[in-house]
């Protein structure tokens, strides 16, 4: 077919579309902000009327004040019939069973026709992963990011991977690619396409999924695995991946690639002894071997991590901060929109947290009310859900470090 002739075709499909979602309440954009093998996601808008009906929606776009989702368009009249009825019910089926986490990439809702089916979506809007790592090594003319904001981010990735395991949901497509930020640098796990989700902990998976350079060696191998596992690996490579700007594997062969593992991952010089050794223990090639989740969190490297329950980056941060302020009276505290909050890397673990003396995670929470911070006259607010919801007592005047870091943030003041 000509290019014109394809063009014109390829509008009109386009328009359709847009009146499509007109008809759901939702005005489609002409920019494209992705596209996968059978998908094209576009920047859209929410209408007052669609959000008067969807009560998740409405409070997290009163949250983050604007009307902005991403629409991920799925030709499924022009995908594989395994791709329609297996990989995309998988994805929908996962991200409703992950919803309401901070991390995980929302789905507000879905609709279909005979020939396409459009999934509503939280905007990331800032990319993904691998693009920032790649625009910030650009920029400090050295690849790979600083430890600090390498671990702002593996925290947050840590907490929604939690949250996915905890819910019956191991990803096994863990890739800076699949790891999206918002337009507050706030983490976004998404691409659920390889999710499997089971009530057994322990259940062995045998399908080979997700991208070579990211894949545990028992994958590689062709042994039966176990999801969360293989997960950890992944998060190993993420992390390297983070700090050094390079995969620490990388070969075409599963052979090849398995003999590098084997050798193990090499750093750079300068990078932290603590930071090599949460990788090392992470890209164990024995499946037991590997860190925890919980471990990761308490690890060493991750202590000075408290800040990273918020997502705010550095750049977030007024230049010019107002002057904060403690706030006391109940009255001057805006009051939570969202009724449903979303969920802290501590609630999360709340059970593993009962009776935990690890001075890592006890000493992060200051009041037993939780800590709600917000940032100037930005729309930023963040809460933590902390103490309280771990069952831990905590005297208010004691001032750890979380929350002496808290008070130290210019522009923001605590209400408790
Ligand atoms: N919620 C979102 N906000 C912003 N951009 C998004 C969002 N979801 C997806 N994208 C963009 O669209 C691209 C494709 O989306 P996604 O990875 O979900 O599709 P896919 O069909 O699963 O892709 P693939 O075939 O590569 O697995 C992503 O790489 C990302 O750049």
């Amino acid at each position: 077919m000509k290019a014109a002739g394809r063009q014109k075709l390829d509008q009109r499909a386009f328009l359709k579309q847009v009146h499509e979602c007109r008809d759901k309440g939702y005005l489609l954009s002409f920019k494209k902000i992705g596209s996968g093998a059978f998908s094209k996601v576009y920047l859209a808008y929410a209408t007052q009327e669609r959000m008067q009906h969807n009560s998740k929606l409405a409070s997290d776009l009163r949250g983050k004040r604007h009307s902005m989702v991403a629409i991920k368009i799925v030709s499924t009249a022009e995908a594989p019939v395994e791709f329609s009825r297996k990989f995309l019910p998988r994805e929908i089926s996962s991200l409703n069973a992950t919803y309401k986490h901070l991390n995980v990439v929302q789905l507000y809702e879905t609709f279909e026709n005979s020939r396409r089916t459009y999934l509503v979506l939280e905007l990331a809007a800032r990319g993904d992963l691998l693009e920032h790592i790649n625009a910030v090594s650009a920029h400090r003319c050295c690849p790979g990011l600083e430890e600090e904001e390498a671990r702002r981010l593996l925290w947050q990735l840590v907490s929604a991977v939690a949250h996915c395991h905890n819910s019956g949901i191991v990803h096994r497509d863990l890739k800076c690619e699949n790891i999206l930020l918002d337009d507050r640098g706030c983490l976004k796990l998404s691409d659920f396409g390889f999710a499997h989700q089971s009530r057994f902990k322990n259940t062995l998976l045998s399908t080979f999924c997700g991208s070579m350079a990211y894949t545990a060696p028992e994958i590689l191998m062709s042994k039966k695995y176990n999801g969360e596992q293989a997960d950890l690996w992944s998060l190993g490579v993420i992390l390297y991946a983070m700090v050094t700007g390079k995969l620490p594997f990388k070969e075409r062969q599963p052979h090849r690639m398995l003999y590098l593992m084997r050798c193990g991952p090499a750093f750079r010089p300068g990078l932290s002894p603590e930071c090599q050794d949460l990788i090392r223990g992470l890209l164990q090639l024995r499946p037991r071997a590997r860190l925890g989740l919980q471990q990761v969190a308490t690890h060493h490297w991750m202590l000075p991590a408290a800040h990273a329950l918020f997502c705010i980056t550095p750049s977030t941060i007024p230049e010019k901060p107002e002057k904060p302020q403690l706030r006391t009276s109940p009255d001057n505290v805006e009051t939570n929109t969202n009724s449903d909050p979303p969920r802290s890397l501590l609630q999360l673990w709340r059970p593993q947290l009962q009776g935990t003396s690890h001075e890592s995670v006890s000493g992060l929470a200051p009041e037993p009310l939780g800590v709600c911070l917000r940032q100037g006259a930005d729309s930023a607010r963040f809460e933590l859900w902390s103490m309280e919801m771990a069952g831990h007592e905590v005297g208010r005047s004691r001032h750890t470090p979380l929350l002496s870091f808290i008070r130290s943030m210019p522009g923001h003041y605590l209400v408790s």
